[in-house]
């Protein structure tokens, strides 16, 4: 099954997807997403320049061993725009090979562990009553579990929380980095009363999920994973930067709080002290940022020695492709935990159609051969490609802080 062609389809109904399509000489095709928020042309380069015409003429159904041509194989090991490109074609690779044994991925992965995947839902509000209105909309909507992100007092712009009421956010929202500006004191003071707030609201069976979005030193997330220990929350995202693994012993030595991270890691390496030490409990890297399904697997299986599963990072700025292959992986990894759902525009959904399905706050996957999500390229051309930036964070002062 040799590759014949390959190719990259550029497009932005409702934000920008970069998708790979691999097609073979048996005329079976498949796709991968390589959307790296913010930095998309330049995995554009990598693969188009790098990749591509070394993929041509290759064996299809050779996954394995084209995953490790292309790591190994390019000196240059790991990183989020390298991953990002071996992330896309693995996928791509992987769909065709679901597609030409005629079975929906999650067969070729092993079968079904569980018969539906639960995800967790995007809530956000200017004030804790705005967010506590978007919870009970959700709830309504079937969502067993929900991320609670609330705008903070004396803050003006919080990361993550939609401008207007019932809208999703947009985390690329300008051609250059918007600027934040961010109080760590303001926030921690917050955070706590918010949950207090949802517990008294929702009662204790609906998950609450909180992303901090690396904003905190150590100790400080110690403090916030303690003071919102009564609240039993199902993860806190992200409470630091994760480059000094070690910051970990300090936090977990304070907390019982569960703690998610990973989803700016590329590879097991970003994880190994993380799972060792046992600091983690869930493990966030997509498939479309590290190293597709043959290495993310891979991170699963360590995570599972230490009892830590899956949540898989799933905001609108990966492309339904991603969505479609992760909710195969769900359905069929062991220690699956949660899926991260923020739904993508109706645009967005036209470009991109699919076979999964959201029902009751689950995901339930489709039968189609392969992971059952194709894109509409005469749709695509449509909407061109438009430079988008994640903003940048200051403290009040000016210090450049954490993203
Ligand atoms: O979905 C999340 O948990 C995020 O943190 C969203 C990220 O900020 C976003 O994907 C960055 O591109
Ligand atoms: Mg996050």
């Amino acid at each position: 099954m040799k590759i014949q062609d390959a190719y990259l389809i550029v497009t932005s109904p409702g934000r920008n997807f970069v998708t790979l399509k691999i097609v073979t000489e048996s005329g079976i095709h498949g796709i991968g997403d390589a959307t790296l928020n913010g930095r998309e042309m330049a995995v554009v380069a990598y693969l188009e320049e790098h990749v591509i015409p070394a993929l041509i003429g290759r064996d299809a159904s050779r996954i394995e061993d084209i995953w490790h041509y292309l790591y190994r194989g390019a000196y240059w090991r790991r990183g989020p725009v390298t991953m990002s490109a071996i992330s896309a074609v693995d996928v791509a690779l992987w769909d065709i090979k679901a597609k030409a044994a005629g079975m929906p991925l999650y067969q070729l992965l092993g079968g079904k562990s569980r018969e539906r995947v639960m995800t967790y839902a995007h809530c956000t509000g200017k004030d804790i009553d705005a967010c506590l209105e978007e919870v009970d909309k959700h709830v309504k909507l079937g969502y067993r579990a929900v991320r609670v992100q609330a705008g903070v007092p004396g803050i003006p712009t919080i990361y993550g929380v939609a401008k207007r009421e019932g809208e999703r956010y947009e985390p690329a929202d300008s051609a250059i980095p918007a600027e934040h500006v961010w109080s760590t004191e303001k926030y921690l003071n917050h955070v706590p009363k918010l949950f207090a707030a949802v517990r008294e609201r929702f009662g204790d069976d609906l998950h609450v999920l909180h992303d901090v979005h690396h904003r905190l030193t150590p100790i400080e997330a110690a403090r916030l994973g303690k003071e919102v220990e009564p609240y039993h929350l199902f993860w806190l995202e992200d409470c630091v930067p994760a480059e000094n693994q070690e910051s970990f012993r300090l936090i977990r030595q304070h907390t019982t709080t569960p703690l998610a991270v990973g989803e700016v890691f590329n590879s097991i390496h970003d994880y190994r002290e993380l799972l060792e030490n046992q600091w983690i409990d869930y493990i966030r890297t997509p498939l479309s940022h590290g190293g597709g399904i043959t290495h993310v697997r891979r991170i699963a299986d360590l995570a599972a020695l230490y009892h830590v599963r899956t949540g898989f990072h799933g905001p609108t700025d990966l492309s339904p492709v991603c969505l479609g292959a992760a909710i195969h992986f769900d359905t069929w990894v062991p220690n699956f935990g949660i899926q991260e759902h923020m739904p993508h525009e109706e645009i967005t959904e036209q470009v991109f159609h699919h076979d999964y399905r959201f029902e009751d706050g689950h995901f339930l996957v489709g039968e189609t051969p392969g992971h059952g999500v194709d894109i509409d390229e005469e749709l695509a051309k449509k909407y061109p490609y438009k430079r988008a930036s994640l903003p940048v964070n200051r403290l009040e002062d000016g210090t450049l802080w954490h993203w």
